[in-house]
């Protein structure tokens, strides 16, 4: 087991759970965002204007490819989990952990943010049809599913390191791994 992937809906608390927990771990950490914003120089709204989302998600992919082999944490984008490909990627990789917020909670923390397009060019409900649209992607592409309502940051941190340690184990074989991995709550 290599890198921790967190996935879900925007607004779900992958950045900020991703920061507290490489704290906690003293695993580094990296936000697929911000990696992605440093390597074009552009902001993501500036991404989706000038290349368009589809150019955006082939970046995702391409991160996803290529980045350095290293024992860290990473949290995606709210739509890396969308594609097959890059689902197989994380899961191969490593373990996957999705964060299961209520949309109530993610409306609230997303609605007046001005660096997330999808946010800005949508209204509520269809936000809303998009949470519903993609959940089962986040579930397909995940080893556990993390119910972060009422959970604080520190609490859905505790929760996930709690998992890894269980997960972990240098001596496991292949196969133990495995089992593990099978028998991990979906
Ligand atoms: N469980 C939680 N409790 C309280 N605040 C949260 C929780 N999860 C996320 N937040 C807050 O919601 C906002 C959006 O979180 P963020 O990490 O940017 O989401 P994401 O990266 O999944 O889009 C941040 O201000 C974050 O601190
Ligand atoms: O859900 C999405 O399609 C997106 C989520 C954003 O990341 P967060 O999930 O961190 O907000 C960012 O990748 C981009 O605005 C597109
Ligand atoms: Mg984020």
């Amino acid at each position: 087991m290599n890198k921790v992937y967190l996935v879900g809906f925007m607004g779900c608390g992958k950045s900020a759970i991703g920061k507290r927990l490489s704290f906690f771990t003293k695993l580094p950490f990296y936000d697929m965002d911000h990696e992605i914003v440093q390597k074009t120089g552009m902001t993501i709204p500036q991404i989706f204007e000038t290349y368009g989302e589809e150019r955006f998600r082939d970046m995702e992919t391409e991160f996803l490819q290529t980045f350095r082999d290293e024992k860290c944490i990473i949290a995606t984008g709210g739509g890396v989990a969308m594609r097959e490909e890059n689902r197989k990627l994380m899961r191969a990789q490593g373990l996957v952990f999705f964060l299961d917020a209520p949309f109530r909670d993610i409306w609230r923390r997303i609605a007046t943010d001005k660096n997330r397009p999808i946010v800005q060019r949508s209204s509520r409900s269809e936000i809303e049809t998009l949470f519903h649209k993609r959940y089962d992607a986040y579930k397909k592409s995940a080893h556990f599913v993390v119910l972060t309502k009422q959970r604080s940051l520190s609490k859905v941190t505790e929760y996930i390191a709690f998992q890894m340690e269980r997960m972990s184990g240098d001596s496991d074989t292949a196969q133990e791994f495995e089992t593990k991995m099978n028998s991990a709550q979906k």
